[in-house]
């Protein structure tokens, strides 16, 4: 039932996410009352917790592709559900409880669906070969395949707390990209009567809603897709130049000591994946250490120093978004608004906001939303509609055919 327009009493909701950059747990404590137009939410308490050393560089490993066994698997999924237990635990400290867990999990692969037309079944096959074909689950490689770590089920036994988790399966099975999710969110808590806004994550990977003025058919007009790399590659390069001894630029003052080459961002802003029309998304497997290395390689060249190279990276993350805005919105936004990690990054707003002469380039904090906790938030409201039985996903942002429920409730019980 979509009890949209119904009176629901505000409830706490706990919101967790590691994202990408495996920077460590966002929790967020919320409260939420309202549905969908009327939703409202309250932060209660935000915070980051780092994952203990060991555990991080394994997920980075498996993330990067090291081979794992069976029980290694199992122990690294109850490991990361454990973490992210305790992360609910501690933000719960000095608060009253939650009711409900909304948690996003440690995505350690993503592979985006394949386009009608790129599997050879599609090709050549008759319709009864095909149907055929796909009774045999023979069409299963062309759905889309993401893995999130730390399973709900136990984050539910360990908190006494019902738990709803695997939020990017529903959208996948479907056909759609399972990502980004937060876009729908996005929409009903920062969407604006006479404004369009486009809010930019800027993660490891950067993501977009693009949401217009709030009026007529503002709904079926919204947009959202993987924008690209935002910190990915500038903290792995931060690493490489560093030895390891740094994982990110601070405010991105090395990157504005240097100079972008700009020959350099045009022949990168080449690649494939920016010209792919959306929906469409991407992660570390694209934007991770192999790409990198190429940039490297590309960049000697040039002879630029470390950092040239941080302000090049950078370039190409703020380009790489101004020009998929050009290019694949219906219309520029009259704002766009930063949150993420990368809205830290004050050498990247201004390079962003010099693209982009003509729209300021603030952070959602400065419209009420606090920048840092946005996606943990997002993971709390998903969870809650799960719960009012409300669809999650924007179908024009992962590329499903239809709304859906998200999310696999895990119920708490008590002994
Ligand atoms: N003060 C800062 N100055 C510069 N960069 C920062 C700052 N704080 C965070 N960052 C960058 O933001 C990154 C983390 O951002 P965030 O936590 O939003 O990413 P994520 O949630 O892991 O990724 P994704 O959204 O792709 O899942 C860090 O790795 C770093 O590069
Ligand atoms: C598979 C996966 O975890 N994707 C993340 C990643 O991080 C940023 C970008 O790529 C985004 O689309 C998505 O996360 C956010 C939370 C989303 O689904 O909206």
């Amino acid at each position: 039932m979509h009890p949209v327009g119904q009176t629901t009493a505000p409830i706490r909701v706990i919101g967790l996410i590691s994202g990408t950059s495996v920077d460590g747990i966002d929790a967020a404590l919320i409260e939420i009352s309202g549905t969908e137009l009327d939703l409202k939410i309250e932060l209660l308490a935000g915070k980051t917790y780092s994952y203990p050393a060991e555990l991080k560089e394994k997920i980075l490993a498996v993330g990067a592709g090291e081979a794992i066994s069976m029980p290694e698997l199992a122990e690294l999924d109850d490991a990361i559900a454990c973490t992210f237990a305790q992360a609910a635990q501690n933000i719960q400290l000095n608060h009253q409880s939650a009711s409900l867990i909304g948690s996003h999990g440690q995505t350690v692969y993503h592979r985006p669906p394949k386009k009608a037309g790129e599997a050879e079944e599609h090709t050549s096959t008759t319709l009864s070969n095909q149907k055929s074909r796909k009774a045999e689950g023979k069409f299963s490689a062309d759905l889309g395949y993401s893995l999130q770590l730390g399973r709900g089920d136990l984050i539910a036994h360990l908190t006494g707390i019902t738990t709803v988790s695997n939020f990017r399966a529903a959208d996948i099975a479907v056909g759609g990209h399972g990502a980004p999710l937060v876009p729908r969110v996005d929409a009903f808590l920062l969407s604006h009567p006479q404004e369009g806004r486009c809010v930019q994550n800027l993660g490891g990977i950067g993501n977009v809603a693009y949401i217009p003025p709030r009026r007529d058919d503002w709904l079926v007009k919204i947009r959202g897709w993987d924008t690209g790399p935002a910190n990915s590659l500038l903290d792995l390069a931060v690493h490489h130049l560093t030895a390891g001894a740094k994982t990110y630029d601070e405010s991105g003052e090395w990157a504005a000591s240097g100079t972008p080459c700009n020959p350099l961002v045009e022949q990168w802003l080449s690649q494939d994946y920016f010209h792919l029309p959306p929906p469409k998304s991407t992660g570390r497997e694209l934007f991770g250490v192999a790409y990198l290395h190429q940039c490297l390689q590309d960049a000697k060249a040039y002879q630029l120093s470390p950092a040239d190279i941080l302000a090049t990276l950078t370039e190409l993350t703020v380009a790489s978004i101004a020009h998929s805005y050009q290019t694949f919105l219906p219309q520029m936004p009259q704002r766009v608004l930063l949150c993420g990690g990368g809205s830290r990054n004050l050498y990247l707003q201004q390079r962003l906001q010099l693209l982009l002469p003509s729209i300021p380039v603030l952070t959602t904090d400065e419209v009420g939303l606090n920048a840092d906790f946005k996606e943990a938030i997002a993971f709390a409201v998903l969870a809650y509609w799960r719960q009012l039985g409300l669809p999650g996903n924007l179908p024009a942002a992962t590329g499903a055919p239809q709304e859906m429920l998200l999310g696999e409730i895990h119920p708490s019980f008590v002994n």
